[in-house]
């Protein structure tokens, strides 16, 4: 019987999601670097090249790829053989490893993690708990996934009972044209077929464990039915013209994976996850010998001839906004931001809006100003913030009309598309909507030269900050006009499917 000593568990789960913060999977970063090459769309191709350099920096710095340093996701097979030696429950454990890694000096990360889902939503300050799967299994080792899934593409999940004779692909399709940009785009589809409804889900995240083999399989012809399904899920969706970031383009995902399971004659369960750009997931194995060891990427992984343009665009001074500056502004148009930026999220847009709801005055002064949506990862060293890169714009669009109306704010910063009515809002107040690159997070904390928080400190990461930038880069994304680029970009890069590029 091999016996694993608790500690070993608890510091190889430490530092399985410390080296997943910052580094890539290898296949993830090949796979990005190909598609980047074949990128036909620019606003696609260059959030790319963002995304790629982002990697590069994180994987040099050791710092987090993302300021979404995800939720812990462990799924452990353990041997009927194997003997873990502790007192304590395996997710107390595997909560300790979380712990750890959450609160590793040199690199802290984010805690994302809020108690009481309903009511209270309070920050557990450490990003305990884990998602926790546990299979018993043959054998006397203890085998772990480990993975650190960001709100972004996690809140895209979907399932469908469908008919056994319904198509999956179609469903898959419909579906993931419903989806929008706030899963980061290009990455992967995890699908799940078979079982009950939560055993879809579980392989459908399962699925996303597996390394991307699909410009593979497409080369050589696909060798089964499950392959052929893969193979024409991805052709039909990356025809969507979707494209990195939703801007438009010609891969929106990297491969499409799927997990089966057995069924009831009468169902077909299909869970349907995206995983975003901030692909990362490792693997290790237990024996009894002592805790994993993980071997660092090759830093020549990454494509030598890449780099992020000094941006060239238009330059605004965000200490001197004025209505008749936004209108200027087209959709499309790259702006370089310099001066205060306030932050703000969902938490703190809650408050507010609850606030001005009451007829209470708000501890910042929005007046003309321009707004981050953003929860940074916090600063170590001689950094002015950690990661910062953008959230997802869409859970803002319930509270644009009061914040518009009733604060005055011109500007706001965030990634994926604005819904229509916030778009029509966004016009009617003659206010502008930006974007960064979701998942550029350590790239776009370069241009963040200094950072405080202004206003509702208890919200952890969702604070009122304010930063000072310099040269911020960032595309007009819903102009004063009401034109949006996630609208027109996928509507000129979609195409019949008999179109799509040779691998
Ligand atoms: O929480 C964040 O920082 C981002 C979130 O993962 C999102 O993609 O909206």
């Amino acid at each position: 019987m091999a016996t694993i000593r608790e500690e070993d568990l608890v510091a190889s789960i430490a530092d399985a999601l410390q080296f997943i913060s910052y580094y890539h999977p290898a296949d993830y970063i090949q796979n990005l670097a190909e598609a980047w090459r074949r990128e036909e769309s620019p606003a696609a191709r260059d959030a790319m090249a963002q995304i790629l350099v982002n990697s590069r920096m994180a994987a040099f710095g050791r710092r987090p790829i993302c300021q979404d340093t995800g939720t812990a996701q462990v799924f452990m097979k353990v041997g009927l053989g194997a003997r873990i030696v502790s007192n304590r429950s395996l997710q107390e454990i595997v909560d300790e490893g979380v712990r750890r890694a959450w609160r590793e000096e040199r690199n802290p990360l984010r805690a994302s993690v809020v108690s009481e889902p309903l009511f209270g939503r309070r920050n557990t300050g450490d990003n305990a708990p884990a998602m926790l799967h546990v299979e018993m299994v043959a054998g006397e080792t203890v085998e772990v996934h480990v993975a650190a899934k960001g709100g972004g593409s996690e809140n895209k999940a979907k399932f469908a009972a469908l008919n056994p004779s319904d198509s999956v692909a179609d469903w898959v399709v419909r579906t993931v044209e419903t989806l929008g940009a706030g899963w980061c785009p290009p990455g992967m589809l995890g699908i799940g077929v078979g079982g009950s409804p939560e055993k879809a889900m579980t392989l459908a995240k399962l699925s996303l464990l597996d390394p991307i083999d699909l410009p593979q399989i497409r080369a050589r012809g696909p060798s089964s039915q499950e392959e052929e399904l893969r193979l024409e899920i991805f052709e039909r969706v990356n025809a969507l013209g979707i494209g990195a970031q939703g801007l438009g383009g010609l891969t929106t995902v990297l491969d499409v994976k799927l997990k089966t399971f057995p069924v009831h004659a009468a169902s077909l369960p299909v869970g349907l996850i995206p995983q975003c750009a901030a692909d990362r997931h490792a693997h290790f194995t237990l024996d009894g010998s002592g805790p994993a060891v993980f071997t660092p990427p090759s830093l020549d992984l990454w494509p030598q001839d890449i780099s992020v343009a000094t941006a060239a665009g238009r330059r605004v001074d965000l200490d001197h906004l004025t209505r008749e500056e936004v209108a200027t502004w087209r959709a499309g148009e790259t702006l370089l931001l310099s001066g205060r930026l306030l932050t703000g999220r969902d938490a703190a847009h809650l408050r507010l809006t609850r606030m001005l709801a009451a007829g209470e005055p708000l501890p910042v002064d929005l007046r003309d100003r321009a707004i981050y949506y953003v929860g940074p990862v916090d600063a170590v060293g001689d950094e002015a913030v950690g990661p910062a890169g953008p959230t997802t714009a869409t859970r803002m669009d319930k509270f644009l009309e009061p914040i518009l109306s009733q604060t005055g704010l011109l500007v706001m910063v965030g990634k994926a598309e604005r819904g229509p009515a916030a778009v029509e809002t966004i016009a009617r107040h003659g206010a502008a909507y930006l974007i960064a690159v979701g998942g550029a997070a350590y790239l776009v904390s370069k241009a963040i030269k200094s950072a405080r928080v202004l206003a509702f400190a208890d919200l952890g990461m969702e604070a009122i900050h304010e930063f000072i930038v310099e040269d911020m880069p960032v595309t007009v994304a819903v102009d004063a006009a009401g034109t949006s680029v996630h609208r027109d970009g996928p509507a000129r890069w979609r195409r019949p499917v008999r179109e799509m590029a040779p691998a």
